[in-house]
């Protein structure tokens, strides 16, 4: 459910008079994503999202991001920009909230994935850092390797290892293990840093748009391709991995942007870094949302099994 603020048919039409996007037709909540309250708009012109930004996203980063879409969709990537009323005006105030009104996309979203849409998800993620090669703008990241350590600490070691027993040993360990051995050399770039399959659009094996940029940062460029692994080459629950769906991922992407000798060798704990990432992230989550409110929480477990399979399978991202 991702509506947390409601907005009247009245409020959406007035608010469309500031654009050159005809009137209302029909305004529907979106119960997908977590973070922000979507709209899905049909007018006498066109579809948009009006997207209503949340707790989540800070106001501050909005430029951030009109910015990356922009450049992104300017060098032909499939992104949906934020559309400009008649004076220019990108980042509104709509029900107390920041909006802005979005270009619709079409597509959905696949839940268990082939090779052939990861092929095409790792060529669109490719052409993506290919087009950012030259984007100035940079955002620091509030969840890399440093901030792991402190969202731990604010899990609390009890907590945690209700979860599961052990995790909280077994987090320290991982983090001990990923500060001797992360590989800050590495070529750094504005990177997605959240590329789910809930954040991909297909229409059979096409992308057919990336959407949700609100974790959009500046860190090691290859880490994004390691999120983008841990996300797409498993079983929704982490037990069973993918080779081929693997396979196939990497490939598109080095197919659109090259992938040197040093990136392809410090996959294997790139992708130990993104599985303990969204492990942190899920068990902060899971610890402090309430079991009845309105997001569901998604299970920490999923990416402990993937940390553990890439704990155990260094292999796997030998060519
Ligand atoms: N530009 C777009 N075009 C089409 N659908 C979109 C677009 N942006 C968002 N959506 C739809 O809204 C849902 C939630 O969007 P998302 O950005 O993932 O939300 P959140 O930031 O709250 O997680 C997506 O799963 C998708 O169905
Ligand atoms: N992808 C993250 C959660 C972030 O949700 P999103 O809907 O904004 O992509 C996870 O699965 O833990």
């Amino acid at each position: 459910m991702a509506v947390y603020t409601k907005v009247s048919a009245e409020e959406i039409d007035q608010f469309l008079t500031r654009f050159d996007a005809g009137t209302l037709v029909s305004a529907k909540g979106i119960a997908e994503g977590v973070e922000n309250s979507n709209y899905l708009l049909e007018t006498t012109q066109d579809r948009f999202i009006l997207t209503l930004y949340e707790k989540r996203v800070d106001p501050a980063d909005l430029p951030f991001f009109i910015a990356m879409l922009d450049h992104l969709a300017e060098h032909g990537c499939l992104v949906p920009p934020m559309i400009a009323d008649r004076e220019g005006t990108k980042i509104h105030n709509l029900c107390g909230r920041r909006a802005c009104l979005i270009k619709f996309l079409p597509g959905v979203s696949v839940s268990h994935p082939t090779a052939a849409q990861a092929r095409a998800t790792g060529e669109a993620l490719g052409e993506m850092h290919r087009a950012l090669a030259d984007f100035g703008p940079e955002r620091r990241n509030s969840l890399d390797h440093d901030g792991w350590w402190s969202l731990a600490e604010q899990c609390g070691p009890a907590e945690l290892d209700k979860i599961a027993p052990g995790l909280a040993q077994a987090i320290a360990d991982e983090l001990d293990h990923l500060d001797q051995h992360w590989p800050h050399h590495l070529p750094r770039s504005v990177i997605h840093a959240d590329l789910f399959p809930d954040n991909v659009l297909m229409l059979g094996d096409r992308v057919t748009g990336l959407i949700d940029f609100y974790f959009s940062c500046t860190d090691i460029r290859a880490y994004d391709l390691a999120v983008t692994h841990a996300a797409w080459c498993f079983s929704d629950d982490g037990t069973d991995f993918h080779d081929p769906v693997s396979q196939a991922l990497i490939a598109g992407y080095a197919s659109a942007f090259a992938l040197s000798d040093a990136e392809r060798e410090a996959l294997p704990l790139l992708a130990r870094g993104a599985a303990l990432r969204f492990l942190l992230t899920r068990a902060y989550d899971w610890i402090n949302t309430p079991a009845d409110a309105l997001v569901t929480r998604k299970p920490p477990q999923a990416f402990l099994q993937r940390l553990r399979y890439y704990q155990n399978h260094p292999d796997i991202f030998k060519p």
